[in-house]
């Protein structure tokens, strides 16, 4: 495909050779004022500029920067690349004297596709938000709300001798948070109650029901090894989650050896996992589907529940329930507690079974687990509990929401990015090996997977280190970082999402979290979908952007608890659309009491990058050396688009990324529907910041017999069905995300 498509701005192109530009130009796109203004300077008119006496001077500044944009974008590019076609396509020394006297913009060479092309600055939806309305004090002074408490200790709250000195020399931990203060005299006694421990993200809630749990087995008299039994089931939704709780059991019983946890997940051969449960052991870590399944099948673990079992554990209960999982839960339920008690063999222990659910938030789901699981539960908790049970996001963790065009979403997110990794150079000068982590929250699978393409692969410039799903950035990108291709980007980009194979999910995520001399001074970039955006404890994640709304306030409360975790600073970003989104914040605002800061798109994102920048076209035209902000922000814009319009698997990335993108935002609960309704978003202005220059419809992406059978489909469904059906779709493939 030709690099001149694209160039074009805001205006058709016939197909005829030689035809001028004046005559022939049709403005498709802005408002109608640009529009016309646009058709008038095309066809040589100057357009009358009139005032209605309202306009402060700022909407005239705006508008003629608009139109400057548009002009530059075409005398830019679109000269450069008629100029540079008139001379591949070997026009006659007299048509090309003509070209040259008449201005190349005066003639469209044959081949130039009609593309439109609007530009980015033009036509976006007024932002209603002037004054922020839950201003973060810069000036106050915060605590860390989920620290350990300094003038605390484990040995006053009843923690084994054993595990307190592992603690300290091992784990360098020495003094409980907040709710591990309130759960270990809780579970160390002999109430034996059902418990509901809810606090903020990162507070320590793991350790916080299995210090106890681990505590009573050590303060028995009774000899215990692997044969023993199993002590404590843990169910949870995901299977990183469950690996991870697995590796904190390990790490905590590298006191105890002869204690040993099993974990039991979808994705991992089932036959090596009967076989380690035939070896026995005492914690089992699983997700609902695996284990039901073990217990129904695998007789030596029914075997061994009945005079060891004593304590039922969920964490995040409030996901277990959203997933659909109260059935599988119910069954094992009733299989465990069909297993008559034996309190003979350890009389120190509970004398029934203690069911304890865990999550950062609630909401009604949980109460119905709380049914299924809990009898009379005493709720734990550190934060504010009203009628909502709300929990407040870490006060250290400093919150920005930004309000930008779904046009401009993909260049501020590059623009963002490249701030970060300018602050990540900055601490490299600190520290040489200082790694920065950052996770960027995305509505679906193949959402992320086209944006991890944007980002880690713009012209080869990159190596794979752990199969496709880790990579290096090398110098020469003229995407990412946005600005100086011969700058060493020291950036290395990360997909997790639920399509990709248990084993890549476990060493992206290994990648990752762990220190080592790849990751030394690099700055870590994860886009991912939900599937980390529960309970996952990676290590110093500095900042978690949200590009794509959460599905619901918990979403977004779990998302950014990935940092400001156990008294670490850490910062997060929201990106609202104008309009009806923009009503989110007043929604959220009782879970943010510390507030939170407002960046502008362009003054505070946007210019600050691509000011002075130059950025560099990828095409064969010379870099453009512009001082403008707007006009290296399109630059870097064009260059996506050129990329699409060359390879088709980006080009079909963006599209999937799209759809189901749309699908997705469909999927957002009743309650929040009012902020995030399909109907609100200009879809053409979306589809733009998926370098699309058009709705994936009107592009005759799909094909005949696709159309075919949608147009059918679409005639024997009536709209609300078809509305309906389509949100079934997105939560359908938002839910096997999880892939248990
Ligand atoms: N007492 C403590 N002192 C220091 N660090 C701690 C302490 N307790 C836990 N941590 C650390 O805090 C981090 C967060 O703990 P954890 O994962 O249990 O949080 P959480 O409350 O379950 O968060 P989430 O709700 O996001 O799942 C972990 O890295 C853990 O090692």
């Amino acid at each position: 495909m030709s690099d001149d498509d694209g160039m074009l701005l805001n205006f058709t192109m016939s197909d005829e050779p030689n035809v001028a530009i004046s005559k022939r130009a049709t403005v498709t796109s802005g408002t109608w004022k640009e529009r016309r203004m646009m058709k008038m300077k095309l066809e040589g008119k100057e357009p009358k500029k009139r005032s209605n006496g309202k306009d402060d001077g700022s909407n005239r500044r705006n508008k003629r920067r608009d139109v400057a944009v548009d002009d530059l974008e075409m005398t830019n590019d679109a000269k450069a690349t008629w100029e540079s076609f008139s001379g591949e396509s070997g026009a006659s020394d007299n048509q090309k004297g003509k070209q040259k006297k008449d201005g190349p913009s005066n003639v469209i060479p044959a081949h130039i596709s009609s593309q439109v092309v609007t530009s980015l600055f033009t036509s976006n939806r007024k932002i209603d938000t002037l004054k922020n309305i839950n201003q973060k004090n810069e000036d106050e002074e915060t605590n860390p709300s989920n620290a350990p408490l300094i003038a605390d200790d484990f040995e006053s709250s009843g923690v084994s001798d054993i595990l307190v000195k592992h603690l300290h020399e091992k784990l360098k931990i020495d003094k409980p948070t907040s709710i591990q203060k309130l759960v270990l005299p809780q579970l160390l006694s002999n109430n034996n109650e059902d418990l509901f421990i809810h606090a903020q993200t990162g507070s320590g809630k793991t350790l916080a029901f299995l210090l106890p749990i681990l505590s009573r087995i050590l303060n028995m008299k009774t000899r215990v090894d692997r044969k023993s039994g199993c002590f404590a089931i843990i169910i949870i939704p995901t299977r990183e989650l469950a690996q991870q709780i697995y590796q904190v059991l390990i790490s905590l019983t590298g006191c105890c050896h002869y204690l040993v946890p099993c974990l039991l997940i979808g994705g991992e051969s089932k036959k090596s996992e009967k076989a380690r449960l035939r070896k026995g052991c005492n914690f089992i870590i699983g997700t609902p589907g695996r284990v039901l399944d073990h217990f129904q099948n695998t007789e030596s673990v029914k075997t061994q529940l009945g005079k060891s079992l004593r304590y039922l554990l969920f964490d995040e209960g409030d996901k277990l329930m959203e997933l659909g999982f109260e059935e599988t839960l119910s069954q094992i339920l009733s299989l465990i507690h069909s297993i008559p008690i034996d309190t003979s063999a350890f009389p120190s222990l509970p004398s029934r079974i203690v069911n304890i659910l865990s999550s950062a938030t609630t909401k009604g789901d949980v109460t119905k687990l709380g049914n299924v699981a809990l009898k009379n539960y005493k709720m734990i908790s550190n934060g504010k509990m009203d009628n909502n049970a709300l929990t407040s996001v870490p006060d250290q963790l400093v919150q920005s929401i930004t309000i930008v065009p779904p046009k401009l979403r993909l260049v501020t997110l590059g623009a963002y990015l490249d701030s970060l990794c300018k602050k990540h150079k900055q601490q490299k000068t600190k520290d040489a090996s200082h790694v920065s982590r950052t996770i960027i929250f995305l509505s679906c699978a193949d959402n992320v997977d086209f944006h991890y393409e944007v980002f880690s692969s713009s012209d080869s410039h990159h190596g794979n280190l752990v199969g496709d799903s880790v990579r290096i950035l090398t110098k020469g990108n003229t995407i990412f970082p946005s600005v100086d291709p011969e700058i060493n980007p020291d950036v290395i980009c990360y997909k997790l999402h639920g399509s990709l194979t248990q084993q890549m999910r476990t060493s992206t995520l290994q990648h990752f979290s762990k220190e080592s001399e790849t990751v030394a001074g690099k700055h870590l970039i994860m886009f991912c979908t939900d599937v980390a955006s529960r309970g996952l404890d990676l290590p110093q994640v500095g900042t978690v952007i949200e590009l794509d709304p959460p599905f619901a306030v918990e979403d977004h409360l779990h998302r950014i608890g990935r940092t400001a975790r156990a008294g670490k600073s850490g910062e997060s970003l929201l990106f609202l659309l104008p309009g009806e989104e923009e009503g989110y914040m007043e929604y959220i605002k009782p879970y943010h009491p510390k507030g939170w800061k407002m960046l502008n798109y362009t003054d505070d994102i946007l210019k600050p990058t691509f000011q002075n920048a130059a950025v560099s076209r990828n095409d064969k035209s010379k870099a453009r050396n512009s001082d403008e902000w707007d006009i290296n922000a399109t630059t870097w814009h064009l260059n996506l688009e050129r990329r699409l319009l060359e390879d088709n698997y980006m080009k079909e990335l963006a599209v999937k990324a799209y759809i189901s993108h749309t699908r997705a935002y469909a999927t957002h609960i009743s309650k929040e529907k009012k902020f995030f309704n399909i109907k609100f978003v200009h879809l053409g202005h979306l589809a733009k910041s998926f370098g699309l220059r058009e709705r994936p419809r009107t592009m005759g992406f799909q094909t005949a017999k696709h159309e075919e059978a949608e147009s059918k489909k679409a005639k024997r469904e009536n709209p609300k069905n078809k509305m309906f059906r389509l949100a079934r779709e997105a939560q359908k493939q938002s839910f096997s995300e999880f892939n248990y």
